[in-house]
Formats: structure tokens, sequence, C-alpha cells
């Protein structure tokens, strides 16, 4: 049968895009599923199956059955007074469960000022360096001074020179300058990352040519992560060793509290129980990300640590996420958790190493009215923070 140049053209799309469909097929894991289902818009996502710990007693039974409730070593407002408050009648049986920090707004505020105002400062490392000269006050004075009046964002002050080079003009580096939904993607470290990174010399990643000069107001909200403590280098996923800032104590207070309180928690019938020595945690570096509305973080595991038995301490700010948890591959179907402001996750044992990522939730975060808090509250009223704190050795 002789066809048609249109019939043959026909033909070869189609078996194009058979080809595409079988292959997206073979990149098809339960993970991503899950992932799929809470980015979907239409439909909406499924979240009847997500894990409520505000709302357990309603959650469906087949969720209820697979939480445990378990008892805390250390009461953390006790191990952690300015933080977590002092000690109240009635308040030490939540703070021994697994919900804490959530009726102390003001810890919940000190450590969001912090994360916006100090940890965006130099030395620490954050994604808009690749890109921008960012001012010696940190973006979010600047910004502050803007939303005060105190500057114009024309005011030369305002000003934020590109760092991108016209050495660099085809050696562009993934960033969204266009307002859309970013997507941080870590994965697998290298092949024999530990042994071989440690000491070698990382480049500093290329600033972009296509990234725009933006006002402070703009650019703040493009504020996607900083790195404390040992930094980060993202390309080779391993720490640079030789840039290493001094970790801040409060989130170390916060993180030894936490270390304290979980030590010897594990599952009933003792086939896992969390063993930790308190005298022997370092919180050595940390991540603060700052997701905006749409922005999510793809399934990854962290082990660019050395030291993996040491927890992985996460805490939570602001507007409330769906995190992904499952196995150590993709091929496990994750629990889906909503995790909202004052919520700490930990990352210990066999979960160490287990698959992991964020969602937006589409539930709002509660502000509370207070004129001091104005600025940050009309940032956290989009923006979510997660503070993630490790042991690198
Ligand atoms: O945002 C979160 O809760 C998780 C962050 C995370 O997994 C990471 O930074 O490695
Ligand atoms: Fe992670």
């Amino acid at each position: 049968m002789i066809k048609s140049k249109r019939q043959q053209k026909l033909e070869q799309k189609q078996l194009q895009s058979r080809r595409t469909k079988s292959s997206s097929f073979a990149t098809k894991t339960p993970f991503r599923d899950a992932e799929r289902n809470f980015k979907s818009r239409l439909p909406p996502p499924d979240f009847s199956k997500v894990i409520d710990f505000d709302n357990l007693e309603n959650c469906l039974d087949e969720i209820k059955d697979k939480v445990i409730e378990v008892e805390l070593t250390a009461d953390l407002g006790e191990e952690c007074e300015n933080l977590f408050g002092k000690y109240k009648d009635g308040a030490c049986i939540e703070r021994k469960k697994a919900y804490l920090f959530k009726d102390l707004p003001d810890a919940q505020k000190h450590v969001i000022k912090r994360c916006l105002k100090d940890f965006t400062k130099h030395p620490n490392i954050s994604n808009l360096d690749t890109h921008y000269v960012l001012p010696k006050q940190g973006i979010w004075e600047l910004y502050e001074k803007v939303i005060n009046n105190i500057l114009d964002e024309n005011d030369k002050e305002c000003f934020i020179p590109l760092k991108a080079s016209s050495i660099n003009k085809n050696n562009d580096v993934q960033y969204s300058d266009d307002g859309e939904e970013s997507t941080l993607i870590t994965g697998p470290p290298l092949e024999s990352t530990k042994s071989t990174t440690i000491n070698e010399e990382k480049s500093d990643p290329p600033p972009s040519s296509t990234v725009s000069i933006l006002p402070p107001s703009q650019l703040i909200r493009k504020l996607r992560w900083i790195t404390l403590g040992y930094q980060y280098h993202w390309s080779t996923k391993t720490y640079h060793f030789d840039r290493r800032f001094e970790f801040p104590q409060d989130i170390n207070d916060l993180t030894t509290a936490v270390v304290k309180a979980i030590d010897g928690i594990g599952f009933p019938d003792g086939s896992f129980i969390h063993k930790y020595d308190v005298t022997k945690w370092k919180p050595e570096a940390g991540v603060v990300n700052y997701y905006q509305l749409k922005d999510n973080l793809m399934a990854h595991v962290d082990r660019s640590e050395i030291n993996m038995d040491a927890p992985l301490i996460s805490f939570s700010f602001g507007h409330s996420c769906i995190f992904l948890i499952g196995g150590t591959t993709r091929d496990t179907p994750p629990f889906a958790v909503y995790l909202r402001s004052g919520d700490i996750s930990i990352m210990c044992g066999p979960i160490r190493g287990c698959f992991h990522g964020t969602l937006p939730s589409y539930l709002t975060s509660n502000n509370a009215e207070d004129p001091e808090w104005d600025i940050y509250g009309d940032f956290m009223s989009t923006t979510r923070i997660n503070v993630n704190v490790r042991q690198v050795f």
C-alpha cells in the first residue's frame, strides 16, 4: 500500500508520541506518582491520605494505623527554655509528644527573624550570591528600608549589581527569574565523593548572564536557600571543608534539645530504637530553604554527610507543606504528611537514607497581629521556611 506523505508524517508523529509515552513510563515510580498528585491542578490533588498530626482523629483509619505516638525522653521546654518557652502546667504533655512549640509563637518568630534578617547576611552564602553582588547589610535590611519608606527603590543604595561577566555568556546556570515556581533538585552525590573530594578545590558556580537586575522587593522573593556552618557545594553535592562559618548558637541549642529529647525513642516492639549520644551531637552544617507558594523540593536523599548516624533535624515555619517521605529508592510509595509552622521533622536511623521532598499544601499559615512583626508577617504570608541541620563528621 502506498501511503501519502501526509499519512507517513502522521504515522511518524504517532510513533514518536508512543515512544515518549513509554519512556516516561520507564521513569514512573510511586514517588513520582505522589509528586504528580500533589502538583496537579486539574484534577486537584487527592489529600485524603495525608497524615495530619493536627487532626489525627479525623484521618482515615489506614492512616492512623501507620502513626505511633512516642514519648520524648526530655521536655524541650526545660532543655531550651528561651526557644521552646517556659514550662507551663499542662504544656508538658504536648511537648513530650511530637507536637512542638506550636503555642509558642514568640519562639517561632525568633527563628523566622533570624532566618530572614541575620542568616541572609554574609559570610553565609545564598543562591542569590551566584548572580548578584549583595549589599553588606544583607538583602533583608535593604528590603525593610524600602518597605518602611526609608529608601526609595530608585535610590542608588537599592541597586544590586549583577555578577555576570561577558566571559560567561554561554554558560548559564539554572536559575528561574521569571516569577514561576522553582524546583531545587538535589540528588545522590557523585561517586566516591567522600574520599576523593574532601580536599579538592571546588569552584563556585558561574553567574548567569540572563538573570535581571531587580529591586530589593522582588529580589527577596528569589531567595531560595542559604547555608550555615560548612558551606555546601551544590554541583558536587559535597561540603566545602575549607569554607566553614560559625554555626548560630541558638540553632545549635535548639537542635541539641531535640537530640536529647529523641534519644531512646522507637517502635514499641523494639524493632527500632534511636540512640544518639547528645554529647556527640555537633550541628556543623545547615540549609535554610525559603519556599514561595508554588515552590517544591523534588525527591532526594541527603547523603553528603560523612556521619550518617547522627539525626538530621528539620524545622518548619510559616506556610505549611506536604512532606513526602519514602524509602531508599523512588519505588517505595511515600507517606505524605502535613508540616505546619512549628513542626519538627527528624530523619534518623533507617529513615536518614530515605527519599523525601516537599510540595505546596495550599493550607495557609496563621500570622498573629503584631506591628513589630508586620514586614515579617507579610513576607511569611507567602513563604515557608525550613531550617535543617546536620552533623557532618
Ligand atoms: O523543606 C523541608 O522540609 C525539607 C528540606 C530538605 O529536605 C533539604 O533541604 O534537604
Ligand atoms: Fe532533604
